[in-house]
């Protein structure tokens, strides 16, 4: 932290009317104030006849560009180092502070400190390549002692506004809208739309006199690049614009304008207060009694660069208000700030000390292990092998095994996965027995319904139960066996546990679904219209200036991009083939059914044949055991030993069949997103490529007219007068473009942004509301520009 002094600058109205009184020193930095004796009071008394004053400098007869580079200049340049700051101008109503911030009407020469200063900061931004930076702006007006969003949607609501403080103590308005920037003509649109939405009103002494305090706020952000991200610095310029401390008894104000005079008056005094006890250094300061101190209180007393303006009007009728400015000032002015680089508490940055930290306090952890003579303990997370091997170990001990009397749990962390593991083989048990279950009660159905008294269903040889004899279904899955959540399936838990037809990983079964042969439609839901370039161009801009239609592009795109078109056919290749196994797999399928029921025909047959004694004589032959079968059992027989043959060969075929459909799901898949990822990658390329091209065109949309289309003569105007400012003057074009955008207004120029009667505070913030509402659209309509 350093310690700095507030700087204060005077400066001067120009005033026509000689006997002021006010004298400034040869040096540019000392004024004197004389005032002559009060005759009423006798020529012999104590009242003084001069005050004297020292500042930092007194800006008379000085130019806009002379004020701004001696008040503001340096304050810029530590804003883009770092550094907060704020420039506040204050002074007596009608002694130039909106003159000396915002500057006078529409002119570029006599703009002031605002526009001054962005584009101080736009120029040192596009200077320094090294660094990375984001600007936002904000405009904060305080009105009868209440907050005014300036850029927010909808102005005149304050409800939400509050000025606190955060973590490193340091104030903020919260709820305030911060405006993101990119160049000097739109942070300088922003703020003519501010100064449009400011709610203020005429007034006997100056009509155009403001009758609110405005902060207008630069925020910049900046890393040293954006790969390393870890340094970020904020800091932020405030502009403030204080309303005109007036005496209501002189100007006899009544009404409305005597209310907002009484409630400018209190808190300038309460501003005042809050000085003498900075400048006492008393150790209670007042800053919340009233919400321009609030506000004010980095910049009193904070982390903040600080710089006054104190605006005087030296004509002899206002001597005494020049005096009471002056002696402000003065007391301003032996007031410090400690300057610190605002460095952000960067996610990223934060992320990699922790991290740091993980790493050192596992291998203190470790240490401690070693010297306590404890067995080294890993305190990383367990690898992939040795979950497997913690699962595997679960399900042995869940089993009973001898050998297998604890789990290995040596660190919380093994302790969990302990836990998750037994959570696994229970779930993955009930599963199980859960599907066991439903076979059952399916054959029992099955039974009853096709042949309730039928002996021979009670199944014998080559039983087909696929889980059971770790092989699989054909068919559908009943509607319960669905795979537990996938919490509860995190590992395979090992074994020869059936592996249900649906087992595949979900995410793949659901692209799985989703595959059509073609690719189907597209399912994204941007439907935003893109346009086209290339040889396939002119064929598809018509589809893609349709908004929505983002289908019909992707059909085409298949067929008319060459890209496309082979995404599209190794994906048709996949399909196909993903197509034909399900194919087979299904005839398999039915196949070995059909040679199952086959068998427990014959099995059923030949045991009633060797029931019924029928084998015992006769030209027949020996039965496995050397029984003596008779010819007809004994064809049965050998037609049962066919019958299982065939069954297990197709079963082997179905097995084998199978293990193929895993890869071609996988390739079908990585086919389908192949397409899907070319299309976007080929769509965004579009899309760009039209923007630029309507970006160098100059035009918001298509179909505005081209370069070489006739101007209108409205048109043609406009374009000879940028011309001619470009000419003379390009570092103003900025300022006219934003100009133009706002509707040309310009700081400070009156009517119509500042009506000259007074209004009721309801029908003023109707009236900013309306006025905003036209000039944001007309921003709008620019920035599409
Ligand atoms: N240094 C200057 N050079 C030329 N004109 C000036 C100067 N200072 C002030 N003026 C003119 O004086 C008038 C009052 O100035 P301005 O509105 O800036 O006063 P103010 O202090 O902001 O008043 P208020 O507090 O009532 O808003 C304006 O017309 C402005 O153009």
């Amino acid at each position: 932290m350093v310690k700095t002094a507030v700087k204060v600058f005077v400066r001067t109205r120009p005033t026509a009317t000689s006997g002021s009184g006010l004298k400034i020193g040869t040096d540019g930095q000392s004024v004197s104030v004389n005032i002559p004796k009060d005759q009423a009071a006798g020529l012999v008394n104590n009242q003084q006849e001069s005050f004297s004053f020292k500042f930092d400098g007194v800006l008379d007869n000085v130019s806009q560009e002379g004020a701004f580079s001696s008040v503001a200049h340096e304050v810029v340049d530590s804003l883009m180092a770092g550094y907060n700051g704020t420039v506040f101008c204050y002074g007596q109503t009608g002694a130039g502070k909106t003159f000396t911030l915002s500057g006078g009407g529409a002119g570029y020469a006599h703009r002031g400190i605002i526009p001054r200063s962005i584009h101080q900061v736009f120029r040192e931004v596009d200077m320094r390549v090294d660094k990375m930076y984001r600007v936002h702006v904000s405009y904060l007006e305080i009105y009868n002692e209440q907050l005014y969003d300036l850029l927010g949607e909808a102005p005149g609501t304050s409800d939400t506004l509050a000025v606190l403080e955060d973590a490193n103590n340091a104030t903020y308005v919260r709820g305030l809208t911060l405006v993101p920037v990119r160049s000097e003509e739109e942070a300088l649109a922003q703020f003519f739309l501010g100064e449009q939405g400011r709610t203020t009103a005429g007034h006997v002494l100056n009509a155009e006199s403001s009758r609110s305090h405005t902060v207008f706020t630069l925020h910049v952000e900046m890393r040293t690049s954006e790969a390393a991200s870890e340094r970020a610095v904020l800091s932020k310029l405030n502009l403030v614009d204080l309303a005109g401390s007036e005496r209501t008894k002189k100007t006899g104000v009544t009404g409305q304008s005597l209310r907002e005079a009484q409630f400018i008056n209190r808190s300038l005094s309460f501003l005042e207060q809050t000085v003498n006890a900075l400048s006492r250094r008393d150790s209670y300061i007042p800053y919340r009694q009233t919400k321009l101190t609030a506000v004010l209180r980095d910049a009193l007393g904070g982390n903040c660069k600080t710089v006054m303006v104190a605006n005087v009007w030296a004509e002899p009728s206002h001597t005494e208000e020049t005096l009471s400015t002056l002696r402000f000032a003065s007391r301003v002015r032996t007031l410090t700030t400690d300057l610190a680089v605002n460095e952000s508490s960067d996610p990223q940055l934060l992320l990699r000390r922790y991290e740091r930290q993980i790493k050192e306090l596992k291998a203190e952890l470790a240490m401690r292990d070693t010297l306590s003579g404890k067995a080294r303990v890993s305190y990383d997370d367990p690898s992939d092998d040795e979950l497997r091997e913690l699962h595997a170990l679960a399900r042995r001990f869940l089993a009973g095994e001898a050998e297998v009397e604890e789990l290995p749990v040596d660190s919380i962390k093994r302790v969990r996965e302990a836990f998750k593991a037994l959570r696994a083989v229970h779930a993955a048990v009930r599963g199980e027995l859960a599907s066991v279950v439903n076979t059952l009660r399916r054959t029992e159905d099955g039974r009853a319904a096709t042949a309730p008294d039928d002996p021979s269903q009670s199944g014998a040889v080559g039983e087909l139960d696929a889980r059971a004899a770790g092989g699989f279904t054909v068919g559908r899955a009943p509607l319960d066996a669905r795979p537990p959540p996938r919490s509860e399936v995190s590992y395979p838990v090992g074994g020869g546990g059936g592996s249900p037809s649906g087992a595949r990983p979900p995410a793949l079964a659901a692209q799985a679904s989703t595959l059509t042969d073609d690719a189907g439609p597209l399912s994204s839901p941007s439907g935003a219209s893109i346009g086209l370039s290339g040889p396939a161009g002119g064929r598809l801009a018509a589809i893609f200036a349709v908004p929505g239609d983002r289908n019909a592009v992707f059909r085409r795109y298949k067929v008319d991009v060459p890209e496309g078109r082979d995404a599209a056919a190794s994906l048709k290749a996949a399909s196909t083939a993903l197509r034909d196994c399900r194919t087979a797999i299904r005839s398999l399928g039915a196949g070995v059914n059909e040679a199952k029921r086959r068998i427990d025909d014959l099995t059923a047959a030949v045991a009633m044949r060797r029931g019924g004694g029928a084998g015992a004589a006769g030209a027949g032959g020996a039965g496995a055991d050397g029984e003596v079968l008779d010819s007809e059992t004994y064809g049965l027989v050998q037609e049962l030993k066919a019958a299982k043959s065939r069954y297990r060969t197709d079963f082997d075929a179905l097995k084998a069949a199978r293990e193929e459909l895993e890869p071609l799901l996988q390739a079908a898949a990585v086919a389908r997103a192949g397409l899907l990822e070319a299309f976007d990658r080929w769509a965004g390329a579009q899309s760009e490529g039209l923007l630029r091209r309507m970006a160098t065109a100059g035009r918001a949309m298509p179909g505005a007219p081209d370069e070489e289309d006739e101007l209108d003569a409205g048109e043609a105007f406009e374009r000879m007068q940028m011309a001619r400012i470009t000419e003379r003057d390009p570092d103003s074009l900025a300022y006219h473009a934003a100009l133009k955008r706002t509707g040309g207004a310009g700081p400070g120029a009156g009517a119509p942004s500042r009506p000259a009667t007074v209004a009721a505070p309801g029908a003023k913030a109707a009236a900013a509301a309306s006025r905003k509402q036209e000039a944001t659209a007309a921003v709008n309509r620019g920035a599409g520009r």
